[in-house]
């Protein structure tokens, strides 16, 4: 079973076919059901259904049970999730079996002595990670009237006048109440709950309470549970987590979390009808009790089974009996459950047995919704949490994307101003150039001294050849072509190295700004903060679901109320319930969108980084070239000048 929180999880059912027992073969009984090789399909008569698991008769051993169907609901019990699991059946069809309610002598056969096993085993493995609590309770309901077995006041064992087999309790002790607290969770007052530490403990419990169960002999089990059981673990748990996944774990409290999740273990009074129990009179009155939980069960498994009623929104009634109203988290509800359907395979029971397979193939359908119990601490922690989380995404997308216009338009203006410069260094360079090619012409039209020579450089050359003699000098001005060149050269040489200089400061500072707005962006893991977002949403959806549940609840409740009022005017306080749902809705809508805008800009200020990323590529491939560029440059420049100083000093040393 997938671990959901918030989700639909439907309830899994799985047949459970007991082999023919005692004297049911020598009475001449025989198997009706037969099981699909490999398949978890039974088939009586000409029906046929197909189950999440068939165990008995020819179906799966009875052994793998716990693993392929309870096993999954403890491992959830330690993340906080309540569980369910009951047994459905006619009596003696082995329900007592198959739960271990029995528990004698230390039976480790059924399924409660085996939850108790790997509960335990778990909590020593774990112990290092949590601090455990457990806490455990043991009812029946018998006619209409809740029982708590693990009542000490319980004084002895007697043959009641009403010819049950069970404890009697001190009179004048109230009975347990049902209560239904303001969040729908339904509380018993007045229920005794025992802590519990070892497996031993919580067996004796088991066992105590089963002993004080009521049961009474029929004509098909003389051992047979007149009442519905159900035996509660609660597991409580106060979780260290780990710090590298918790952003905001600051102090060491922020940094726990605790969780409490409930484990229902049901095993339900036989579901046959009265008259083939042999019942007359007491057990047939005791009967109806029974089939009135079973009946109401019944009519909740067809209210939110059945797919078109469902839709239609039909009115679930958990109020028609105790059972269906301690059950309602169970079915429909906050809660992961399994349905075993046990069964005789015996053809005297065939239509019993049909009867329970329709029965469970309508559970089949039924959609819970498990969601992870904190206590009100934890839950009050873990809001906090999540808003700090969700300010910090909020910040985050803020600094990524929100800023990014005003940031644009001045990256926009840096180009601007990146290419306006290098326009005018163009310019400026042929401007230069240009005027030393006029100088140049100049000197080439006077032919004569060198007071027109504007440039140092020259001015230092030819103050050198000053002192050459007439030959000389008559050689450096054939060669007075050759200087200039060697002026502009130099002119090149300096503005090129002064440009390239310039652009290579550029492309440094546009570096360095686009690294820092890297920063800026990619200072946030991205892939948490998506995830954050999907879990908000998740959680929005989630939470909005609830609210649609409570409305739709209520709504049912206010037709069956105006229905049963003839008209009179409804409770106030059931219009204005729903109105707050109706706000809390809309106020969750909104919530919903906002977190969807904020997605958005996530994504968005994701692609920007990535174009940064891109940009920054760029410029760095730039800046390389432009390096090679001048260093090029600058290279071949020296080159020209050493074979040019060669050739001046082979010219000064001819003979
Ligand atoms: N799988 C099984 N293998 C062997 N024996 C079984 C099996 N299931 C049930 N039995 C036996 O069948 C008898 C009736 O079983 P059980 O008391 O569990 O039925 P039940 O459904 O709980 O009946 P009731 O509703 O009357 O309490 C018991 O003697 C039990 O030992």
């Amino acid at each position: 079973m997938a671990m959901v929180n918030g989700e639909d999880c439907c309830v899994k059912v799985a047949v459970h076919i007991r082999p023919l027992i005692g004297d049911e073969r020598p009475q001449g009984w025989k198997d009706c059901v037969t099981v699909v090789p490999g398949k978890p399909q039974v088939q009586i008569g000409t029906h046929s259904f197909t189950f999440d698991h068939v165990y008995g008769a020819t179906g799966f051993p009875p052994s793998s049970m716990f693993e392929e169907c309870v096993s999954p609901l403890v491992d959830g019990l330690f993340q906080g999730y309540n569980a369910t699991v009951l047994a459905y059946g006619q009596t003696g069809s082995g329900k007592t079996y198959t739960m271990g309610t029995g528990c004698k002598d230390g039976s480790q056969t059924g399924i409660i002595p085996q939850v108790m096993n790997s509960l335990f085993g778990k909590i020593e493995n774990l112990k290092d990670q949590a601090e455990f609590q457990l806490r455990v309770s043991f009812i029946e309901i018998l006619k209409e009237e809740v029982r708590d077995l693990l009542d000490s006041s319980y004084v002895g064992k007697f043959e009641a006048v009403n010819g049950h087999v069970g404890k009697l309790a001190v009179p004048g002790k109230p009975p347990v109440q049902i209560r239904e607290a303001s969040n729908g969770a339904i509380t018993l007052a007045g229920l005794t709950e025992v802590f519990v530490t070892t497996q031993k403990e919580m067996t004796s419990c088991l066992e105590q309470g089963s002993l004080n169960r009521a049961t009474g002999s029929t004509n098909m089990n003389n051992q047979s549970s007149r009442s519905h059981a159900i035996f509660t673990i609660t597991l409580e748990q106060m979780r260290k987590l780990d710090p590298s996944v918790t952003e905001s774990a600051q102090t060491e409290d922020v940094n726990e979390d605790y969780l409490c999740a409930k484990f229902h273990l049901v095993d339900l009074a036989g579901s046959e009808r009265a008259k083939r129990t042999g019942s007359d009179g007491l057990r047939f009155k005791e009967g109806v009790h029974i089939n009135k939980g079973l009946l109401a069960l019944g009519n909740v498994i067809s209210a939110l089974g059945d797919e078109k009623k469902r839709k239609e929104g039909v009115h679930v009634p958990y109020r028609d009996s105790k059972l269906t109203r301690l059950l309602q988290d169970s079915l429909g509800g906050n809660s992961r459950t399994v349905m075993i359907a046990c069964m005789s395979p015996a053809d005297i029971n065939a239509e019993e047995t049909l009867n329970t397979l329709k029965y469970a193939n309508r559970a089949r359908n039924i959609q819970n919704k498990p969601i992870i119990n904190r206590n009100p601490i934890s839950e009050e922690i873990q809001r906090m949490r999540q808003h700090i989380e969700y300010l910090q995404a909020e910040l985050a997308c803020y600094q990524g994307g929100g800023a990014s216009d005003e940031i644009q338009a001045l990256k926009e203006k840096v180009s601007w101003l990146e290419a306006t410069n290098e326009d005018l260094c163009r310019e400026l360079y042929e401007y230069r150039s240009h005027s030393v090619q006029n100088d140049h012409f100049a000197i080439d039209n006077q032919k004569s001294g060198n007071s027109f020579l504007k440039t140092e450089g020259l001015k230092r050359s030819l103050d050198g050849i000053e002192s050459f003699d007439y030959q000389m000098a008559e050689v450096l001005r054939g060669d007075s072509k050759g200087i200039d060149e060697e002026v502009a050269k130099e002119w090149e040489h300096t503005l090129l190295q002064d440009s390239m200089g310039k652009e290579l400061n550029e492309l440094n500072k546009r570096l360095e700004q686009k690294e820092s707005e890297m920063k800026m962006i990619g200072g946030f893991d991205t892939l948490a903060l998506k995830q954050h977002f999907k879990k908000k949403l998740m959680g929005l959806e989630e939470e909005k679901k609830a609210v649609q549940q409570e409305r739709d609840r209520l709504l049912a409740e206010v037709e069956s109320l105006a229905a049963a009022s003839d008209g009179h005017k409804l409770p106030d306080n059931h219009l204005q319930k729903l109105k707050a749902l109706e706000a809390q809705i809309l106020e969750l809508k909104k919530k919903h969108d906002n977190q969807v805008q904020l997605l958005k800009q996530k994504q968005k200020s994701e692609e920007a980084a990535k174009k940064l990323q891109e940009e920054i590529q760029f410029i760095k491939a730039q800046k390389v070239q432009l390096q090679h560029k001048i260093k090029q440059e600058a290279e071949q420049f020296r080159l020209w000048k050493a074979s040019r100083e060669k050739e001046l000093l082979q010219v000064h040393h001819l003979p």
